[in-house]
């Protein structure tokens, strides 16, 4: 019988009972005891749901408080002294680390200030790791044993797992140094970090794992010669402890193929191999195992929701059989679940015909085990045939094409994508409309969605207020938002997005050709869960979307106000796309939409148009190559097509955050001011590459993160430094991103902090001139 494996399942809970205790608990809600306890009713839950499946191989020590890669720092003790001096629990170290933690002292207690690590994009998706971040004084020890207490867990129930990390080599390159030991290269500390490795992998053999799952996701990037050549080093070592469990070693999201000589010859006891993106590796894959390693072959895909093709999935499993034979092929799925909606069944209000094309976590535990019995020679006739006659549906559906909008793609010429007049040109008109002063201040876009903000929404979507009534509260919430940055001073005003549950669910819900889910919910990063809306069809915008709002914002102040919108590409990255479409397709359609979405606006008199992009970055290929140039041409491209429709004197605006963002790959969407995420960053290095971006930007200067209110000392020491190196006239006062996850007493305090910095250098530089 062909094994059936899943590599991680989603441990926010089928009702977001995780973020719901995590949240009371830094509220100091809930006690620390009923925050555990739910964390092992979820684990218990899934794994539970996983054996009834019928999953062979499943996974312990996917769960976590807010991130995997983060719980690896907690447990090996790569834990920087700004936190540990604290001597806090190991749970608030933890939860420091990830958010930050500002606390006033008690009578027992001292007082906390410290802000939270780095937080990156895990590859391409639109989860978000915790950066490893190590320093000349870094000690690995074990601290604490989670993996072990996870697996014991499990077993207590009778259910043997397969206990999963993040392996040595992807967790030092996912990595960096410290600001005080930025000589330090994380790489050069594997040696210390493996004997580390060997003894929780040892702990967990005592326990009674007689298999690991190792992820080294870093397999799939380009690595360089010194990096390959470690995965010898580090697994050679691993090979040489004895009493360990057998190691599978997992990568995902690309193929491997360019580093196939890292892992040739690696002593360990299967591959595990992300066949659903790139099934095309097979060949030069299973040309590198030797004769007992195992061959785990992922093909029911972890990153979207749509049905397997089992006819499709089995050719592929078969191929692997005759290259290997049965008994070292296991089906699996291509990566952790993560990144899907926990169940399917869970969805009452979705149109059955769009339906049946789908598939959540939970179905897909069912697939990996149908396709492990069809190629085991099982009778699955069956669910072969209700599963053909989903996927033949789908293709000939009139739900998916839409003639317009193809033509309207088709007939897309190069001067739509081109703004009036090159940048300089359109400053000089800009610079006289609006009479900004130095240090433009301004946000990002949303400003705290409070529970009333939520609870209207909901009453709203259920019908228990109407839409008058409705519209009435939203303007009021505009109308505090206004109000409240005329008070403190900030130039450019925004109206907060109250209207908003999701910056592109928002848009989604008015664009043709999406549909959503009441409870797809998908970790985006620690508490923070998104409802991907997912893209079934060609796109469309029947009428405006955004302009009510913005014009309402507009007419009660005489400050300008930003239209603000989602970018095509970030629309599509922050969505399931259509896998029977390219996305370049999806994108293109979307520009469109947004176009004239952008022309309405200006039309209605929102002269500054900010169109955000920040997923701009996360999808952008993993390898440097054709597909990654095509990538950066299209992505501009939509994001041009959807701005250049407004004359010279309209500002565009762009925000990216959450990533180690290229100038370069900005530069060609042409936008006259771009907010870029800086708070954490404190890097001359990352400056000086902005230096010859000529048009205007806003370095983030906190992060809305964590709740820590920075002082206008701290802001003003910010931009003393960033002004060290940067000019004066192109520099842009602005958080890091949106507050819409902040409370007001914060926000009001840190903007106020902002706007008084900024005050002081216009002040400064005024005298000057
Ligand atoms: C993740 S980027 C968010 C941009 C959006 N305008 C906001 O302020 O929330
Ligand atoms: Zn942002």
């Amino acid at each position: 019988m062909v094994q059936s494996s899943v590599l991680g399942f989603p441990r926010i809970g089928a009702n977001r009972e995780l973020k719901k205790t995590t949240e009371a608990y830094w509220q100091g809600k809930v006690s620390v005891e009923e925050l555990f306890k739910v964390g092992k009713e979820i684990r218990e839950h899934n794994w539970k749901l996983q054996k009834q499946a019928g999953v062979d191989v499943i996974a312990s020590n996917d769960f976590s408080f807010y991130d995997q890669v983060l719980d690896l720092s907690l447990l090996f003790n790569a834990i920087p002294e700004r936190y540990a001096k604290y001597n806090l629990s190991p749970i608030d170290t933890f939860f420091a680390m990830g958010r930050g933690l500002q606390k006033k002292a008690t009578e027992t207690e001292a007082a906390v200030d410290v802000t939270a690590l780095e937080m990156v994009k895990w590859f391409d998706s639109n989860y978000h790791y915790v950066r490893p971040t190590f320093s000349h004084s870094t000690q690995f020890k074990l601290n604490g044993q989670k993996p072990v207490d996870e697996f014991l867990e499990a077993k207590a129930l009778g259910i043997q797992t397969r206990p999963v990390l993040v392996g040595p080599l992807s967790y030092l390159t996912l990595g960096k140094a410290d600001k005080d030991s930025l000589d330090l290269e994380p790489l050069s500390l594997l040696e210390k970090l493996l004997p580390v490795y060997a003894e929780i992998l040892k702990k967990l053999a005592d326990a009674g794992a007689t298999s690991v799952q190792l992820d080294e996701p870093v397999l799939v990037l380009d690595l360089d010669e010194k990096t390959q050549a470690a995965f010898k080093t580090a697994y050679d070592f691993l090979a040489s402890q004895s009493g360990l469990p057998a190691i599978t070693l997992a990568t995902y999201f690309g193929t491997v193929v360019p580093n196939l000589g890292a892992i040739k010859d690696l002593p360990v006891a299967g591959f595990h191999f992300d066949f659903a993106r790139n099934p095309e590796q097979l060949d030069e894959v299973a040309s590198i195992l030797n004769d007992n390693q195992t061959l785990s072959v992922g093909v029911v895909d972890g990153r979207n929701i749509w049905k397997n093709d089992f006819a499709k999935s089995s050719a592929i499993v078969q191929k692997a059989i005759e290259k290997v034979g049965k008994d070292r092929v296991v089906v699996a799925t291509s990566s952790s679940l993560l990144h899907t909606p926990v169940d399917l069944e869970s969805e009452k209000k979705l149109n059955p015909e769009i339906k049946d094309w789908f598939s959540f976590a939970t179905q897909k535990l069912a697939e990996v085990a149908v396709i492990a019995k069809n190629v085991s020679g099982e009778d699955v006739s069956a669910e072969l045939e209700a599963n053909a006659k989903s996927v033949s549906t789908r293709a000939s559906s009139n739900i998916t094409n839409n003639e317009a909008v193809q033509k309207r793609v088709q007939s897309i010429d190069e001067k739509m994508s081109r703004r009036l007049s090159p940048f300089p040109e359109r400053l000089a008109v800009q610079e006289k409309a609006f009479k900004l002063p130095l240090f433009p201040t301004t946000t990002i876009g949303s400003f705290p969605q409070t529970k009333d903000i939520r609870i209207n929404r909901n009453k709203f979507v259920k019908g228990t207020i109407t839409a008058e009534e409705y519209e009435k509260f939203i303007n009021a919430e505009i109308e505090t938002v206004i109000r409240f940055q005329e008070e403190i001073g900030i130039d450019i005003l925004v109206h907060g997005e109250p209207e908003r549950n999701d910056m592109v669910q928002y848009f989604g819900e008015q664009i043709d050709g999406y549909t959503f889910t009441t409870n797809g919910w998908v970790q985006s990063y620690g508490s923070r869960y998104v409802r991907p809306p997912i893209i079934v069809g060609d796109l469309s915008r029947p009428k405006p979307m955004s302009v009510k709002e913005s014009v309402y914002a507009q007419s009660i102040t005489t400050k300008p106000c930003k239209g603000m919108l989602t970018g095509p590409v970030t629309c599509l990255r922050w969505s399931f796309p259509r896998d029977d479409v390219d996305q370049k397709t999806q994108a293109l359609q979307l520009a469109l939409a947004l176009r004239d979405e952008v022309n309405d606006l200006d039309a209605a008199g929102i002269k500054i148009i900010q169109v955000d992009e920040p997923a701009l970055r996360e999808g952008l290929p993993l390898r440097a190559g054709q597909d990654r140039s095509d990538y950066l041409k299209w992505a501009a491209e939509s994001f041009r097509i959807a701005t250049s429709g407004v004359g010279n004197e309209t500002q565009i605006h762009s925000h990216f955050c959450y990533s180690d963002l290229d100038p370069n790959h900005i530069k060609a969407l042409d936008a006259d001011v771009v907010s870029i995420e800086y708070s954490k960053k404190d890097d001359p290095k990352y400056i000086s590459e902005f230096l010859d971006y000529p048009n205007h930007i806003g370095l983030g200067l906190f992060d809305i993160h964590s709740p820590r209110i920075p002082s206008t000392e701290e802001f003003k020491a910010k931009i003393e430094k960033i002004l060290e190196s940067y000019p004066a006239e192109k520099f842009w006062v602005n958080p890091d991103c949106g507050l819409k996850t902040r409370g007001w007493a914060e926000t009001k305090e840190s903007l106020t902090h902002m706007v008084e910095a900024a005050k002081f250098f216009r002040e400064k530089y005024g005298a000057k001139k």
